[in-house]
């Protein structure tokens, strides 16, 4: 088992990844396929969910054939005392690497429907980001529906979920809610179409005899058993009742959602089936954790204890609190989510959500053209003492936690005619910066609790300067692991766990390193008055697509 690797399918937003950890928490190979984004209308944000799936098994296949051609640390150690060489007569190249375990971790929300019996996609994916049911979920708020669904789901009536997607599918492809009343559709999150490609059987690339043996040994999945979701994606549906762990009557009948077309509930590690013969070389591997990427996140950053926090910057920027066993219901507009389900222990989280982050410094670099890649904003930026009095609030699709409001719009105030393009970066950084600590103060409000630290991954977490004002900001420590890939580890470890790869999460406690900690050098007084000027920044930005 030593020798043994885990992958980690990580399907995000804008590309898929795979990673192979060894079991000292290592990467040992990686491989990125970036996909198609499809904007059909202003506002609307699709997947190909082929594409979807074609990138993630191209990303896993290239890790393992990249694993297979290096040589182990055993067969890398044996071939310099040249006992491989003599004991194969054929040097280092290895046959497939052994995998105790695939781990899956997925973008959120995004919602996919296919034919229970053929396996085909009767519509692209509704991504997250998309708002084309925006009105509709106006309509159910001013219908007096919002509170009901805020206790059952902890979330926040909004286009952002699956649910209102879903309905939007079944009530436009023409028959497709029949088929979905009859059984014959499938509806899931990113999460339930990858388990369900993995475990498909007779891929075209399998040979037969091979899938004879494998489907003889294993036995060929009913479809039931392979059209699973995990409870932490369940969670950000719409649909799914945190306190009691189901799908929930009345917001089916509300969203006019049949039951026949939702998965089985699962928690997040633990075996839910086998890669199909013939899809990766070697024998089946076990399918063994699932969670949504944010909440592989908050176990892969070892936030196991209820206060402690982690904050990714990517594209947004997702903040989570665990919360322990209990569901703490926010008075400050954050979402109650379920972090994970070992087991039978269930653990909850806050989280606060900000939809524009490092799209901010795109933004920048493809819209203003005021740099040419992302890292040049930090140079640009520590250019300057300060932003010059410009404050940038990034809400270029509207904002999300604490403020939920989908009409504001980005907004950049206090230029001067001694404006430059390095204020604007500065107050761009800032401006992420105090998105969230929006989030922050309202999640230790709702929780009651002040912690210390703020663990820190994505890729704008690269940046020094940015992490050095959130420091500043918030008066807190912020951490940064090694290991930013901090996702693809949480799915890694949910796996690694189901199947004894890991003995226990105290194990795996221990692979967890600083980077870099940042620590609060502005006056509090300074800082204070920089989040005084943002919210008045905010104000002005709020309600602004709604007219005057
Ligand atoms: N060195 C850097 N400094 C600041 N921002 C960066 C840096 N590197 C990447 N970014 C930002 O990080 C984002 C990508 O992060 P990533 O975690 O890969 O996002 P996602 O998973 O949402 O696609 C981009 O929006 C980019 O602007
Ligand atoms: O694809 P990412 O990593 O930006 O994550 C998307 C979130 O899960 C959406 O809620």
């Amino acid at each position: 088992m030593s020798d043994s690797l885990i992958l980690a399918l990580d399907q995000g937003t804008t590309s898929s990844r795979a990673i192979l950890f060894d079991r000292c928490g290592a990467i040992r190979h990686m491989a990125q396929r970036d996909f198609r984004q499809i904007f059909p209308q202003p506002g609307w944000v699709e997947h190909d969910p082929r594409d979807i799936w074609e990138s993630q098994l191209a990303a896993a296949r290239a890790v393992i054939a990249e694993a297979a051609d290096a040589p182990t640390p055993a067969a890398a150690r044996a071939a310099t005392s040249g006992e491989l060489a003599r004991a194969t007569g054929k040097g280092l190249t290895a046959e497939a690497p052994k995998i105790a375990a695939v781990g899956i971790t997925n973008q959120r929300e995004t919602t996919l429907v296919w034919d229970r019996r053929t396996g085909e996609p009767i519509y692209n994916a509704i991504v997250w980001q998309d708002r084309r049911t925006a009105e509709y979920c106006d309509a159910l708020r001013a219908a007096g529906h919002a509170a009901m669904i805020r206790e059952k789901t902890g979330l926040v009536l909004d286009a952002y979920f699956s649910a209102t997607k879903l309905r939007w599918i079944l009530d436009s492809v023409p028959g497709a809610r029949a088929r979905a009343e009859a059984g014959e559709l499938c509806f899931g999150t990113v999460d339930t179409w990858l388990l369900w490609k993995l475990t498909e059987p007779q891929h075209p690339s399998a040979g037969a005899a091979v899938l004879s043996v494998e489907a003889r040994k294993h036995g060929a999945p009913a479809a039931a058993t392979r059209f699973i979701t995990d409870v932490s994606n369940a969670s950000r549906t719409l649909l799914f009742n945190i306190h009691t762990l189901d799908w929930d009557e009345e917001l089916l009948a509300l969203f006019s959602i049949p039951r026949a077309c939702l998965p089985g509930l699962r928690g997040n590690s633990e075996v839910y089936g086998h890669t199909a013969a013939g899809l990766f070389p070697g024998p089946p591997i076990p399918i063994a954790g699932m969670a949504g990427d944010q909440h592989a996140a908050l176990f892969g950053q070892m936030c196991l204890r209820p206060g402690m926090m982690k904050n990714t910057y990517g594209t947004g920027c997702f903040l989570m609190m665990n919360t322990g066993g209990v569901p703490v219901t926010s008075r400050n507009q954050l979402l109650t989510t379920v972090a994970w389900r070992l087991g039978s222990e269930v653990t909850y989280a806050l989280e606060g959500s900000v939809f524009v982050a490092g799209a901010a410094i795109q933004w920048l670099r493809d819209g203003l053209r005021l740099i040419e890649s992302a890292p040049e904003v930090n140079a640009l930026a520590a250019s300057v003492e300060d932003s010059g009095g410009v404050v940038f609030v990034p809400a270029l699709t509207g904002l999300g936690a604490p403020h939920w409001d989908g009409h504001a719009r980005g907004t950049l105030l206090g230029l001067t005619r001694g404006t430059s393009a390095a204020h604007i970066a500065r107050a761009t950084l800032e401006g992420i910066a105090c998105q969230v600590c929006d989030i922050v103060r309202a999640m230790q409000a709702d929780a009651g609790t002040v912690c210390a630290e703020l663990r820190v991954d994505g890729g704008a977490s690269a940046s020094d300067l940015l992490m050095q004002i959130q420091s500043d900001l918030l008066g807190l420590k912020i951490l940064r692991p090694q290991t930013r890939e901090t996702t693809a580890f949480g799915a890694a470890y949910l796996a690694g766990l189901a199947v004894g790869h890991w003995s226990s999460v105290s194990e795996i406690q221990t692979q967890w390193h600083i980077d870099r900690e940042f620590s609060p050098q502005l006056p509090r007084e300074a800082a204070a008055r920089l989040t005084q000027t943002w919210a008045r920044a905010v104000d002005r930005a709020k309600a602004w697509a709604a007219g005057a």
